[in-house]
């Protein structure tokens, strides 16, 4: 049966910091660096072995999976790195303190921005110091100005079905490094959750999540490597 691994990168800088993110490209903690082995040395352990894999265009989704790969002894497959993994658009909130935000806007107002559907936080302004706009890694791409998770499903999927499900037809053992929420909009999509319970869904970082697929590539129920 072909297998997905999903992977949520390892805590990030901005993670410990608490900071809103998004596209900015930090890099993992120590804390970090150690939950991605963590992850491969588990992928090991249970003998759940990658043979190719995709990761955003992100630093501290890339740096996870190579060092769970390393873990794992798996450091050769193939690996594509593509920006449509890459973590949803954060807008004019990139780097803003949570907590700061929070007392500022209120829980309500941020956990909206963080968390609904379709709801984008505000625009990053042209030009803003963590506009990534400029960066060669996206020549040619249109990079938005902010994302909610439903913009973000809306690149991550056909990114999925054109690109990584092919690759599971065919019998590959996929893993997936990326983050928070593009990792959301997968899951929404394989488990079929609904846009309002999507809200309450929280990716873990460093947690292997497993889903199998049957004859027909149906997704079975997604669970957690360290509980099979
Ligand atoms: O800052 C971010 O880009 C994300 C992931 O860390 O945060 P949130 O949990 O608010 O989606």
């Amino acid at each position: 049966m072909p297998k997905l691994i999903l992977v949520r990168h390892g805590q990030s800088e901005w993670n410990l910091a608490n900071r809103f993110t998004g596209w900015w490209d930090v890099d993992v903690t120590e804390k970090g660096v150690e939950e991605a082995r963590e992850a491969g040395r588990l992928m090991k352990a249970k003998g759940v072995l990658p043979t190719i894999a995709f990761t955003s265009v992100q630093k501290r989704a890339i740096k996870t999976l190579h060092l769970a790969l390393e873990e794992c002894e798996r450091l050769w497959i193939p690996e594509t790195k593509n920006w449509q993994l890459n973590e949803r658009h954060y807008g004019g909130l990139t780097g803003l303190n949570k907590q700061e935000t929070r007392e500022k806007h209120g829980d309500e107002q941020v956990q909206i921005w963080r968390r609904s559907f379709d709801v984008p936080p505000p625009e990053m302004p042209k030009g803003d110091q963590y506009d990534p706009g400029n960066d060669p890694r996206y020549d040619g791409i249109d990079v938005p100005q902010t994302e909610s998770l439903k913009l973000t499903i809306e690149r991550v999927l056909p990114y999925w079905e054109g690109t990584i499900l092919p690759e599971l037809e065919k019998g590959e053992t996929v893993i997936i490094s990326a983050h928070g929420n593009s990792l959301r909009a997968l899951v929404k999509h394989l488990s079929g959750i609904s846009d309002e319970d999507i809200t309450g869904l929280e990716i873990p970082t460093g947690q292997p999540i497993i889903y199998e697929f049957d004859d027909a590539m149906q997704p079975g129920e997604r669970y957690y490597l360290k509980d099979s």
